[in-house]
């Protein structure tokens, strides 16, 4: 197989943590100086392979070394013997090593002094020839840290190898004892005296009792070496025969058959050792492909539960031949995988997991630098502040003789939260109804009473800060729960009341939408949810359908559309701006929504998460269509004007998109200034659960968007609302500025990416741009017609882009080319991702026809 792309699966710890965000905010200033330098820490990639690289290289270094020293070990003798100096001699001249007695002070040694010293020190001071299973353990380590290859399970590498040193280094040292009584390098000092000490106390005959032992404890374990004495083999494989038919059929096999060694029955019963006093027979079928299957899943389960879970010994086990009957009982460890799995497994240990990022595999995610940091991050309400709204809430609730057992404050960035515990008996609707005198007497616009705060058996009255504090993007992009979460579409709004960071994940919600009057921070909410996205995924998870009616509010993040957009195949411009092309394009989303389901199905999985699992896993074969599908997110700017014109035939396919794209990973943002019910109609409504109001004009606004009132008591600024269907949450939006999205756009879009926009499938809609059926004038051909019909019906393929590609012309052109087709019967309709059907049979036929229409002319 060639090797792929992904053969050597990337440390991607580096790459999908944001440069320089590793540390929390304030510690990453004070080392902006060293910015540049790397850091080297463990998890650092570079780290991991230079010591790889060290390792392999000292691999090389000992093997040369150890193998020079078995032929010139003579000759450095007097160099490297403790009484000659020893390893102090590394650093001596010739004329020093001369005076302390060396006879041949110059080394022999192919790795000079350093291997000499080296391998004395290893072959006859401590292990003997045992020493060069050292070069095997740095050369497995050292390729996994390098390569990222696993050649051997470490663990099991370390364990077996020390044991070998051990075993090897004392066998030699037995046997060595019947030549001569003197350490060698043969076994080394440490196998010698080792040796010595057990033939003292155990003898020459224990000794070898015990190696022989120790020797054969480890092929069980690492083989499971079986002692059977071989016996005659008995004839008893019909007997295990359950099922009649299969039964007879083996009986009309003829005997040779029967003495293959490779023989095994179609459908037999094998008992399974357990516990139990009663064996459990479980059905095994053998598959096409040579492999077993447990048949029915329940027993399976209890059946590889009850069995060695080592994956290595399952699948060495498949890939050995297969067994024979009388084998059934040792051989029940290695049915439970079915070829697929098996192969899957292959596939990753050669390969790696697959891993969509190395498509771009020196992507970076921007850097916090980009953002701006506003305000000082901490909020600044003063003690005179707090205590006079305390006093003027209390002040007015008693004029009303409303008495107040408690009260207490939570300050946030933009408005503090009073919750008061009333005294028994007071009335909530009262407290409620005075939410215009209060925010009289405290002379501020927005408070907001939530009365009684769920959950919580306090009234909330919420009063906006004289001087409230702006939320930089920045401050809660660097917050470590932002860096940490493991989100799918992670979007960093803002700060709640509280002043605690809040996070909220656009895959679960699944589908948005935004309302709010015009200057209220929508523009910039939508940009807040952009920029937290592209500063947590990378291009191949991830893509974007901006459609932008405005033209101007979008359009910073054109220079991201080889990384993150996606568009219509033929367009030119990856953000929508035409109300036509939003039309096309929403209906090209359910086609792609129609092929992702149509995948998933064929994957036999629920949603885009296990199916990207499955396929990262190399269990779906790309092959049969299978890819990794990124998630698709859907923005459109100012809903309003698209529905205005376009009413049903946007509303039609965005509510079926919201009901069923969620599990396909397709999210919609659905921004509106105008949240009137002729807009966020109800059938939108119903759909989208979760929404934000920024502050509205109205309190009718308010209940379209949230179906309760507050949006029309909020101070504007990015302060908002956002409802998750049961809870209403307040928070102060994150503000990230223009320079700051064209800064962060920038940073992507000057990096390597795709070659072009992720390509959605193919929408020509009834009146698309080259005219319907029923416009077909056969004088009014193409030029290129009869060229385009040869093609198509000689390649018995209805698809435009095949026109496009042969003829070389324009996908426009290529498209009302096919409709004329399909006007003159050549082709059949749309069929949605599906090339168009053929409907001339062959070349022949088609002439017949071209020179008919011909003649009509
Ligand atoms: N989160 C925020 N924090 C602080 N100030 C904000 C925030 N969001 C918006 N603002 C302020 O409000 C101004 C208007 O915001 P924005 O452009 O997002 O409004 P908008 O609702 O999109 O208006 P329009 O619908 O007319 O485009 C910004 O220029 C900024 O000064």
């Amino acid at each position: 197989m060639p090797v792929r792309g992904n053969q050597f699966k990337k440390n991607t710890i580096r790459e999908e943590v944001l440069e320089g965000q590793q540390q929390p905010y304030k510690k990453k200033i004070s080392s902006e100086s060293r910015e540049g330098l790397p850091k080297f820490n463990f998890n650092n990639d570079r780290a991991i392979k230079i010591v790889g690289l060290f390792l392999l290289l000292l691999s090389l270094y000992f093997l040369v070394s150890f193998t020079s020293y078995l032929f010139t070990w003579q000759d450095d003798q007097s160099y490297v013997v403790d009484a000659n100096g020893g390893w102090s001699n590394l650093f001596k001249t010739v004329a020093e090593l001369k005076s302390n007695g060396a006879i041949n002070p110059n080394i022999q040694n192919w790795t000079g002094k350093l291997g000499a010293l080296l391998s004395h020190q290893f072959m006859y001071e401590w292990f003997g020839l045992a020493s060069f299973i050292f070069v095997f353990v740095f050369v497995v380590i050292g390729y996994r840290l390098l390569f990222k290859v696993k050649l051997l399970s470490i663990h099991k590498t370390l364990a077996y190898s020390f044991f070998v040193l051990i075993f090897t280094s004392i066998t030699l040292a037995f046997f060595h004892s019947f030549i001569g009584d003197y350490p060698h390098y043969i076994e080394g000092e440490f196998g010698y005296f080792s040796n010595l000490l057990l033939q003292a106390q155990i003898g020459s005959t224990g000794v070898g009792a015990l190696l022989v032992f120790a020797g054969l404890t480890c092929l069980i374990i690492a083989y499971n070496l079986d002692f059977k004495i071989p016996e005659r083999k008995p004839k008893p494989l019909k007997e295990s025969f359950i099922a009649d038919d299969v039964l007879i059929e083996e009986e009309e096999e003829d005997e040779e058959q029967l003495n293959d060694e490779d023989y095994i029955p179609k459908h037999v019963d094998f008992p399974i050792r357990n516990n139990q006093s009663n064996p459990k027979v479980i059905p095994i079928v053998q598959t096409m492909d040579n492999s077993f299957e447990v048949e029915n899943t329940l027993e399976k389960e209890e059946f590889i539960s009850e069995v060695n879970d080592d994956f290595d010994e399952v699948v060495n086990k498949i890939s050995k031949p297969s067994p024979k009957v009388e084998d059934q009982e040792d051989l029940s460890l290695t049915i439970e995988r079915t070829q697929e799995d098996a192969k899957a497994a292959e596939l990753v240990e050669q390969f790696g997991a697959f891993d969509p990022t190395l498509d771009l595999a020196s992507y970076k995610n921007p850097t916090l630098e980009l953002l701006e940091q506003y305000g000082s991050g901490k909020i600044a309400v003063d003690t005179s502040e707090l205590e006079n709204n305390k006093n003027k809430i209390v002040e007015t609730l008693n004029n009303y003789n409303i008495e107040i057992d408690k009260i207490k404050a939570t300050i946030g960035p933009t408005v503090t939260l009073y919750e008061i515990i009333p005294a028994a008996g007071v009335r909530i609707s009262k407290i409620k109804n005075l939410e215009d005198d209060i925010a009289l007497s405290l002379a501020a616009l927005g408070i907001r009473i939530i009365a009684p705060m769920p959950g919580k058996g306090t009234i909330g009255i919420e009063v906006p800060n004289s001087h409230p504090e702006m939320v930089s993007m920045r401050s809660i992009i660097a917050t470590e729960k932002f860096q940490n979460t493991t989100m799918d579409l992670p979007i960093a709004l803002g700060k709640t009341i509280s002043n605690e960071v809040f996070i909220a994940d656009l895959a679960k919600m699944p589908h948005m939408l935004v309302a709010g009057a015009t200057g209220q921070g929508k523009s910039v909410g939508i940009n807040t949810i952009l920029v937290s996205l592209l500063y947590k995924k990378h291009p191949s998870q991830l893509k974007f359908v901006l459609v932008d009616p405005k033209k101007v509010e979008l359009s910073l993040f054109k220079k991201i559309e080889r990384h993150f957009l996606a568009k219509l195949p033929g367009e030119d411009d990856a953000i929508i701006t035409d109300t036509k092309k939003v039309i096309n394009t929403l209906n090209s989303l359910c086609i792609e929504m129609d092929q992702r389901y149509d995948l998933l199905k064929d994957a036999g999985v629920r949603n885009l998460k296990e199916y990207n699992e499955k396929f990262v896993k190399r269990k779906l074969n790309p092959n049969n269509g299978h890819k990794f599908l990124p998630f698709i997110v859907l923005v459109i700017d100012e809903f309003a004007d698209l529905m205005m014109t376009a009413g049903k035939e946007v509303e039609t396919p965005i509510a079926r998109l919201a009901q069923l794209a969620r599990a396909i990973g397709i999210h919609l943002v659905l921004a509106t200034q105008r949240p009137s019910v002729n807009i966020i109609t109800g059938t939108i409504k119903a759909n989208f659960p979760a929404r934000l109001a920024f502050r509205v004009t109205s309190k009718i606004d308010s209940r379209t968007i949230l179906d309760s009132g507050g949006a029309d008591q909020l101070i504007g600024k990015g302060d908002m609302l956002l409802s998750t269907g049961s809870d209403l949450i307040r928070l102060q939006c994150a503000f990230v500025d223009t320079p700051e999205v064209d800064r962060v756009t920038d940073f992507i879009g000057e990096q390597r990416g795709y070659s072009s926009a992720y390509i959605l499938p193919e929408y020509v809609g009834d009146d698309g741009d080259g005219g319907s059926i029923k416009d077909f004038d056969p004088n009014d051909r193409d030029a290129m017609f009869e060229d385009a019909a040869r093609l198509i019906v000689m390649h018995q393929q209805g698809s435009t882009s095949l026109i496009q590609r042969k003829l070389k012309l324009g996908y426009n052109r290529a498209g009302r080319i096919i409709d004329q087709l399909e006007g003159a019967g050549i082709v059949g309709p749309f069929e949605g991702s599906k090339a168009r059907e053929v409907l001339m049979p062959d070349e022949y036929a088609l002439e017949q026809f071209l020179s008919n229409l011909n003649k009509k002319d």
